[in-house]
């Protein structure tokens, strides 16, 4: 993969992030998600490179744009092999959530950001729209918690792995019915949750940097955004795992609203025959070379959000590769219209 797609990477995230931020607080989810959407395949279409989205928008809508299967960049054009490099014609797949955090962002709260993730060909899992329970923690965890364990026997190997008290310890869950036990659990057993009402990808890639005061994240979100945390998580070292949940009455919302049989049929169809198979890091993205990209919408506790100012914009992005062994943290002046100052705040 090449190693120059990673400078190019951060425009997508930026260029996303810019155009959803211009809906910040207008309580209009859907378009600050198609504005994102756009700006990002614009900007992925301007890139040398092959590739295909297999984490996109609605895999069950009709997403007119970064639907599951479509191709993006210049060297997916017929006569690609005139002007692009043996390297650049590498067909290489690409995971995107253009805005992680639709409502964060409508209602102009912290912790939405855009976000993609690219390996080689079939180095991402291709993740039906699914739910699935996850576990993040930091590297220094890695392989001891377990999401087969109960959650106060989590807590207790983390609070060894981090020689500090459960006490200490902050889990992120987000904010949903299906998470009363859980949440009772974790409180039970002395640790303190943060509870989210969106946005687990940020709280997942948290627990891997020191000093965010986040140190698991536990519970059932989106799969695709499951394997868009591994990816980053992959790379970093940090502690990732994910169990597809099929059955709606887990879940508790009816958005899986068939039956657990026709479910697991479904995921059977999709070559997925052990849909109790828990999944790990370097599963989900399991290519020998994974890039990952994300850019602040509203500010997190890993990046600020978009800040505009008379004529342009700053934006922070992290961008992490395996394959340069390096996480960058970005910031970026954005000069649209020729702004009379460059701000700093
Ligand atoms: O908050 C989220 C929504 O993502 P988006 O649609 O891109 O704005 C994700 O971080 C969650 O992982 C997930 O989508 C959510 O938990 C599933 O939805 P819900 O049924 O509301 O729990
Ligand atoms: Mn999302
Ligand atoms: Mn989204």
């Amino acid at each position: 993969m090449d190693n120059t797609i990673s400078l190019e990477i951060i425009e997508v995230v930026e260029q996303a992030a810019i155009a959803s931020a211009k809906w910040m607080g207008k309580g209009e989810k859907n378009t600050a998600d198609e504005v994102a959407v756009e700006a990002m395949r614009d900007r992925m279409n301007k890139i040398h490179m092959r590739g295909r989205i297999v984490i996109g928008e609605g895999e069950r809508d009709d997403a007119p744009m970064l639907y599951i299967g479509e191709e993006v960049g210049i060297c997916t054009q017929p006569n690609a092999s005139e002007f692009c490099t043996i390297e650049e014609l590498q067909e290489i797949d690409i995971a995107v959530d253009p805005c992680e955090g639709t409502n964060l962002v409508a209602y102009g709260q912290n912790g939405s950001m855009a976000v993609l993730a690219i390996s080689e060909k079939g180095g991402l899992f291709a993740a039906p729209d699914f739910y699935m329970n996850k576990l993040a923690a930091p590297a220094v965890a890695a392989g001891h918690v377990d999401i087969r364990n109960t959650p106060t026997q989590n807590l207790k190997i983390l609070s060894e792995c981090m020689d500090r008290a459960i006490e200490e310890l902050v889990v992120v869950v987000m904010d949903r019915p299906r998470h009363d036990g859980l949440i009772a659990e974790i409180r039970q057993a002395g640790a303190r949750v943060r509870l989210i009402s969106d946005g687990d990808v940020s709280a997942a890639i948290s627990c891997a940097f020191a000093g965010t005061n986040i140190h698991a994240l536990m519970g059932i979100g989106a799969a695709p955004e499951g394997v868009i945390s591994a990816a980053a998580l992959r790379c970093v070292g940090g502690h990732f795992q994910g169990q597809l949940i099929y059955d709606p009455a887990i879940v508790k919302t009816g958005l899986i609203g068939e039956s657990k049989e026709s479910n697991i049929a479904r995921l059977q169809s999709m070559g997925i025959t052990d849909p109790d198979k828990v999944y790990n890091a370097n599963e989900l993205a399991s290519g020998e070379n994974v890039l990952f990209a994300a850019c602040g919408i509203t500010s997190g506790t890993l990046m600020e959000g978009v800040r505009f100012f008379g004529g342009g914009a700053r934006t922070e992005s992290l961008i992490i590769s395996s394959q340069s062994k390096t996480v960058r943290f970005v910031d970026t002046i954005h000069m649209n219209n020729n702004p009379r100052t460059i701000s700093l705040n």
